[in-house]
């Protein structure tokens, strides 16, 4: 069948370092049109509240974070764009490693209070999990007309040079950090851990929408291998 002989098209994106330590990049192009119209019709009548991990690992609903997400099933296109989210971190990074893509979409209003990737409950960092989140991909899928709904990191310092204007609202305050402007089709990576520990300075919140909604999705990779009923393969 196709499905078999799929082969994930080439396609160039570009990488600028955004911040060394922690190690921040930023990702325009990460996924093309057709990928991103694809995620947006896969996810569409799929989601359900966001749920979240408290202090003692207890999954539940929170009002801070109000949007909608859910799990990807990976078929040969979400393949393609996992394929290129390993690679991007080197050859050493096993597909095994990673969580199953998650879509999250957000209506007006909606948010993600700021919060880190990585866990503080030793519940949700176990070795069926395969530890921690070692670094996350947040990839803007689609924003139409959208105000609002960047991607704030309070405790990462503003650049300087203004052409990272077209990626950064600069209008921001400089106490505010820096905020991504949510560009469909780009994305920002970040590692999360530095030997071994969750780097606080990657503190991040998806701010509320003003106007318009935003489908995003998180890309997140784990220190070691999941056990294979938590992977994608497994949906
Ligand atoms: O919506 C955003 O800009 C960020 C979302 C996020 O940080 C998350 O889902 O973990
Ligand atoms: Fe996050």
């Amino acid at each position: 069948s196709t499905k078999q002989n799929y082969t994930c098209p080439h396609h160039l994106y570009n990488v600028q370092i955004f911040s060394e330590d922690p190690l921040v990049i930023y990702i325009p192009s990460f996924i093309t049109e057709h990928e991103a119209a694809h995620l947006q019709k896969l996810s569409s009548g799929r989601f359900s509240y966001s749920q979240i991990a408290d202090g003692t690992g207890q999954q539940g609903l929170a009002h801070t974070r109000t949007s909608q997400s859910t799990s990807l099933e990976s078929d040969e296109i979400v393949k393609c764009i996992e394929d290129r989210a390993l690679q991007f971190q080197g050859y050493d990074v096993r597909r095994e490693r990673l969580e199953p893509l998650q879509a999250v979409q957000y209506a007006l209003a909606q948010e993600y209070k700021p919060h880190t990737d990585w866990f503080t409950s030793s519940s949700q960092t176990t070795a069926e999990f395969g530890g921690n989140r070692l670094s996350s991909f947040f990839v803007y899928v689609t924003a139409d007309d959208i105000a609002g709904g960047g991607t704030q990191f309070p405790l990462l310092d503003a650049p300087h040079d203004e052409r990272w204007c077209q990626y950064v609202n600069c209008d921001a305050s400089w106490e505010d950090g820096v905020t991504f402007r949510p560009i469909p089709r780009n994305a920002v990576f970040w590692k999360n851990l530095k030997g071994g520990m969750g780097d606080r300075r990657t503190l991040h919140a998806g701010l509320p929408i003003q106007r318009g909604n935003k489908l995003g999705m998180n890309i997140w990779t784990r220190e070691r291998d999941l056990d294979v009923k938590y992977r994608s393969d497994r949906i």
